[in-house]
């Protein structure tokens, strides 16, 4: 496995450019004898280095969304195009390996191992990917480092508050520098100041990393971290629009937060 750069080495070379496109999407299921329309033929893309929320009533599609587009939920029709790849073309195992390859994935509930240590947590990951147990730990460090985590890594999830274990689930999904970042609620569970210093993480791995960001949340307060915000109501689009004014993310020779 080659070595990998940094966790925040700038992804400069593929910045604005488009990272997934989906076209057409319709998903639906069935509910006893009837079938509910959840996603009504939604178009959809997004870019390396912004940060997309996906904002929505509670039921209107946001996380079946996110799903069909990270090879999590085959969609009943439409196409994804994802990093060049037309996803749901691939065999379910490519599909698999597609995901463990490019995609990083954030739930509100942080979804951590009970019995592994933080660093265990990330170096888990890594070492399925392929890497070597050296090259696991020196980028798992690296990437608890980043979220302010590097005195904490042998601490099990009871022994960390909520912010923390919602920083070694970014940690995990950073470490392997996705070029896919999906996030499911991921501030829903924390106060406001961790919720914020969970929104710049993700801020970072666009702007610094050139991941693109895709972001389902209710939470009103991540709005101004965001590029672009979409707005989807009973499983279409009605709004799409670009956010101008960025607050800069903090500089990446230096962790966002103090250790
Ligand atoms: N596996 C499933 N089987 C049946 N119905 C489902 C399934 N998954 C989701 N649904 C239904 O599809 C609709 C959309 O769900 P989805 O989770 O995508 O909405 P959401 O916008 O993310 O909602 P929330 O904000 O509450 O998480 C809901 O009515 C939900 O009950």
């Amino acid at each position: 496995m080659s070595q990998s750069p940094h966790l925040l080495t700038p992804g400069q070379s593929s910045m604005g450019k488009t990272a997934i496109v989906a076209k057409g999407l319709q998903k639906r299921f069935k509910t006893g004898r009837t079938y509910i329309e959840v996603l009504k033929s939604v178009d959809f893309d997004a870019l390396h280095g912004d940060v997309t929320m996906v904002m929505g009533p509670s039921g209107s599609g946001k996380s079946t969304l996110v799903a069909c587009l990270s090879g999590l939920l085959r969609p009943d029709e439409g196409r994804v195009k994802a990093m060049d790849q037309d996803l749901w073309s691939l065999p379910s195992g490519r599909i698999d390996k597609f995901r463990l390859d490019n995609c990083g994935f954030i739930f509100q509930g942080f979804n951590l191992f009970p019995a592994l240590t933080a660093l265990q947590q990330v170096t888990t990951v890594l070492k399925y990917q392929g890497y070597d147990v050296a090259e696991a730990r020196r980028m798992a460090m690296v990437a608890l480092d980043e979220v302010g985590l590097g005195h904490r890594v042998n601490q099990r999830p009871s022994e960390l508050s909520g912010g923390e274990k919602q920083r070694v689930a970014i940690a995990r999904a950073l470490a392997k520098q996705p070029r896919l970042l999906f996030a499911d609620e991921p501030t829903s569970a924390l106060d406001g100041e961790n919720g914020q210093i969970v929104t710049r993480l993700l801020q970072r791995a666009a702007k610094e990393h050139g991941a693109a960001v895709i972001c389902v949340t209710h939470d009103h307060r991540m709005e101004s971290f965001a590029d672009r915000v979409i707005h989807i109501e009973d499983g279409r689009i009605l709004d799409d629009r670009r956010v101008t004014s960025q607050p800069a993310p903090a500089a990446a020779d230096r962790p966002l937060i103090g250790a």
